[in-house]
């Protein structure tokens, strides 16, 4: 597993205010998707492209553009929905399949609730989005889900990751794909209730409200 964390004076303001408790949903949704969009740049860098041949007003010449099959873009319900436009308008080709998991508070396992994704995922790029990695359980299981349609590129892009779930997704992974993790920022630990410290709270209701 291939772990890059971004390191920008942008990515660190952005987070500052992203973590500020008095930042409320409509702020916290734009600066979501302004991370995401500067994340996205590391996370496609490996993206494939083909030759096409072009026309410009001076030439013609022969140039890059993404290839086929096209990438997939899975956010994980609900928090994830908050990345995905950011992602996509860096990733115009994209298809986009979806997974809605929630984390049982009690016992800490992901319980997956939706599922929209092509049932063969082999040769395809994968792009995971979650802002949270807590204590991996979701991603692991996000993962799982994608390996298991044969899936062997996946990218997750995280907001914020906690030392203790990346471990969890690394003992998992071992060397059975190629599994890379863009991160804005790796946090100190996890709480009793296993949330993030410092973090951010819990993303989707700050994205969109208690439910
Ligand atoms: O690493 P873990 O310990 O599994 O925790 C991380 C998960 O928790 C949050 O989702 P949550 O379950 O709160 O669902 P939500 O997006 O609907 O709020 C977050 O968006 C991750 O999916
Ligand atoms: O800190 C955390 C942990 C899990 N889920 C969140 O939204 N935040
Ligand atoms: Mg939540």
């Amino acid at each position: 597993m291939r772990l890059h964390v971004a390191n920008h004076p942008l990515v660190d303001h952005k987070l500052a205010v992203l973590r500020d408790v008095e930042t409320h949903s409509a702020t916290f949704r734009l600066l979501v998707d302004e991370l995401v969009t500067l994340l996205a740049y590391e996370a496609t860098r490996d993206v494939h492209t083909r030759e096409v041949e072009i026309t410009t007003p001076v030439t013609t010449t022969t140039a890059r553009k993404l290839a086929t099959p096209r990438p997939i873009v899975v956010p994980i319900l609900r928090a994830g929905l908050g990345m995905l436009d950011g992602m996509t308008r860096l990733l115009p080709t994209a298809e986009v399949g979806f997974l809605g998991m929630q984390r049982d508070e009690e016992t800490l396992e992901a319980i997956t609730y939706a599922n929209r994704l092509p049932d063969d995922l082999s040769g395809r790029q994968c792009f995971l989005l979650d802002p949270m990695l807590a204590t991996g359980g979701t991603l692991v299981a996000a993962i799982d889900y994608l390996l298991q349609r044969g899936a062997r590129d996946v990218t997750a892009v995280c907001l914020l990751a906690a030392p203790e779930g990346l471990k969890v997704v690394e003992d998992f992974v071992g060397d059975r794909a190629d599994v890379s993790i863009v991160v804005a920022a790796v946090d100190e630990r996890l709480n009793e209730k296993a949330y993030i410290v410092p973090g951010l709270g819990d993303a989707g209701d700050r994205l969109y409200g208690v439910v």
